[in-house]
């Protein structure tokens, strides 16, 4: 039976965890940071309506859990929280613990690698699940999957092949593409794109299936995100963009992105991640990104207006 740690009991964190405490094939551990220890070690979460209680572990409070090191650690954190969430994962991974940071962007990989070392990282995202959290309540109407591999390794590497093991036994979907990195870069034009429009103009999907403005700034965003990823050398091609202007008609026209849910609910948003991820790219690359300048801004100027940021 394979351990595994969550860190980040969120929409996404909740709704993997649920379905392999359903399956019951592997031992599931939340981790948490010593100040949020007496909420979780006794929360109860709903997810599409079936209470869940997990195990949970701190640095100080580890009992009551799995004891040891598990063998996959799902880092399931907004970008924000990201540090202070890989501080905890730190003080739990074992050396061969394998870690995934299934948040989205580009940047978790990085700093992950930073604080727990290349070996343990596989490079990951979430693609096509749609889940909300309000308050202990988690709901999707689907389940998407884990999409990892191994950065420059691929589909072979030995971790990867214990990871598909792992995510076997848990009953997470998960998917191992051949370019891991062309995968991320795709979402990550998606979410540049869709996610920091949609925050901006507070515009649920309807809008990107019909509106024609929308659609035309959509498009423009999503052309500087290829045009980075050509300069440096990802497989990203510009048929990306119809691709997902075909896919988005099929989304609920009712959803909303987790960015606009966050403008909502006065979070502050992951645009560090994408605007802000995108201009330190184009600086390096000598590229000017007006679009992304332009979002970078009204997005922080949002979250200020949302009580999210403090006022400079
Ligand atoms: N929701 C979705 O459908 C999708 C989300 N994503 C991406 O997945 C990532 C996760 O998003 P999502 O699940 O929606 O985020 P949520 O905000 O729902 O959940 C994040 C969770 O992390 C927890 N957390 C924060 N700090 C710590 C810490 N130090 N230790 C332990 N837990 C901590 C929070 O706990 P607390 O509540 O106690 O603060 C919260 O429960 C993001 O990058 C998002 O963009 C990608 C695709 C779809
Ligand atoms: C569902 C999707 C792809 C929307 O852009 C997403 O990743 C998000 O909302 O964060």
């Amino acid at each position: 039976m394979y351990k595994v740690d969550i860190v980040g009991l969120g929409a996404i964190g909740a709704a993997y965890g649920a379905v392999a405490l359903k399956k019951g094939g592997s031992e599931i551990r939340v981790l948490v940071d010593d100040s949020r220890y007496s909420v979780y070690k006794d929360k109860i979460i709903e997810v599409n309506g079936e209470p869940f209680k997990f195990a949970a572990a701190s640095p100080a409070y580890r009992q009551g859990a799995f004891e040891g090191p598990a063998d996959l650690m799902i880092v399931a954190c907004k970008y924000p929280a990201l540090e202070e969430a890989l501080e905890v994962a730190k003080q739990f991974a074992g050396e061969n613990t394998l870690v995934m940071t299934v948040l989205n962007g580009l940047l978790s990989e990085i700093v992950a690698v930073e604080k727990l070392g290349e070996d343990r990282v596989l490079h990951s995202f979430c693609m096509g699940i749609d889940t909300v959290k309000h308050g202990d309540r988690v709901d999707y109407r689907n389940i998407g999957r884990i999409v990892f591999g191994a950065v420059p390794q691929g589909p072979e590497d030995p971790r990867v092949l214990k990871a598909r093991e792992i995510l076997e036994e848990a009953g997470i979907p998960y998917e191992v593409p051949q370019d891991i990195l062309a995968m991320m870069w795709k979402k990550f034009m998606i979410n540049v794109s869709g996610n920091q429009l949609s925050a901006v103009l507070e515009l649920n999907y309807s809008y990107f299936q019909e509106d024609e403005d929308l659609q035309a700034l959509l498009r423009a965003v999503m052309m500087e995100v290829v045009g980075l990823a050509q300069l440096k050398g990802v497989n990203l091609s510009e048929n990306a963009i119809d691709e997902y202007l075909n896919s988005v008609k099929k989304h609920d026209p009712l959803g909303k992105t987790s960015m606009h849910q966050d403008i909502e609910a006065g979070r502050l948003t992951e645009v560090e991640l994408f605007a802000g991820h995108m201009l330190e790219m184009g600086e390096e690359l000598g590229v000017d990104l007006p679009y992304n300048r332009m979002l970078y801004h009204l997005i922080r100027i949002k979250e200020r207006q949302a009580g999210a940021r403090q006022k400079a």
